[in-house]
């Protein structure tokens, strides 16, 4: 299984954004420890997803940095991406195993110690957890549970744990304390007036 990048940009496929503009800037100051994450509104179609992906894919392998699908896991097989991530509302985590085979790299979403255990038992190689603090990026989430939580979950499995959720580079010196191996930001980086800069930043407060 490919080593982990601590940096996993997701995409952000809002109406007005551009997510491979956002890309295209992070790879240049992150390269191969970047991880980006393909994720599309429930809205779009699987060939949208798709025709993302493999865009994605085509600016992420002169690098060697690392592409992951959200959700549509036949989508991550089709381009060809590295693995993919799901969360409660996704295929379960030993389904999504089987699906992507025993190589790829398969990201769960884990709230608390026990869903974290036993995404591990299925199959996960790391797991996302938060929100570790309040964003305005995704609707109807649980109230943010700070690195606490992250120490709660990280202290539970012996796989990277990556925080999300309103993560900024001034965050990232506490969460890495509670046991975050690595960080996922949409608006850290897609929001941010020079997304390269802020992708060097978030690097910085990572090493
Ligand atoms: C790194 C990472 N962590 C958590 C999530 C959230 O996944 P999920 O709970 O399935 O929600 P959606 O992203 O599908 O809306 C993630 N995508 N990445
Ligand atoms: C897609 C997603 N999942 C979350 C979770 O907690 O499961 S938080 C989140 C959005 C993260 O965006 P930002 O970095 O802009 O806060
Ligand atoms: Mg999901």
């Amino acid at each position: 299984m490919p080593s982990l990048g601590r940096l996993h940009l997701i995409t952000d496929t809002r109406p007005g954004r551009d997510p491979l503009t956002m890309v295209r800037a992070a790879l240049t100051a992150a390269r191969a420890d970047l991880v980006v994450q393909v994720r599309v509104e429930d809205s779009a179609t699987d060939r949208e997803a798709y025709e993302l992906t493999r865009e994605v894919l085509a600016l992420c392998t002169p690098y060697g940095a690392t592409c992951l699908v959200n959700d549509r896991l036949h989508v991550a097989l089709a381009a060809g991406a590295a693995g993919g991530h799901v969360g409660a509302d996704d295929l379960p985590v030993t389904a999504a195993r089987r699906v992507l085979g025993p190589t790829a790299v398969l990201g769960a979403t884990a709230r608390a110690p026990g869903t974290a255990t036993g995404a591990v038992t299925g199959g996960a190689s790391y797991l996302g957890v938060g929100p570790c603090h309040a964003t305005s990026t995704k609707p109807g989430l649980p109230d943010p549970f700070g690195p606490e939580g992250v120490r709660a979950v990280a202290g539970a499995v012996d796989v990277p744990v990556i925080a999300i959720g309103g993560v900024t580079a001034a965050r990232v010196p506490a969460l890495r304390a509670a046991g975050a191996y690595g960080v996922a930001v949409v608006g850290a980086i897609s929001t941010a007036a020079d997304p390269a800069r802020a992708t060097a930043e978030l690097l910085r407060a990572l090493a």
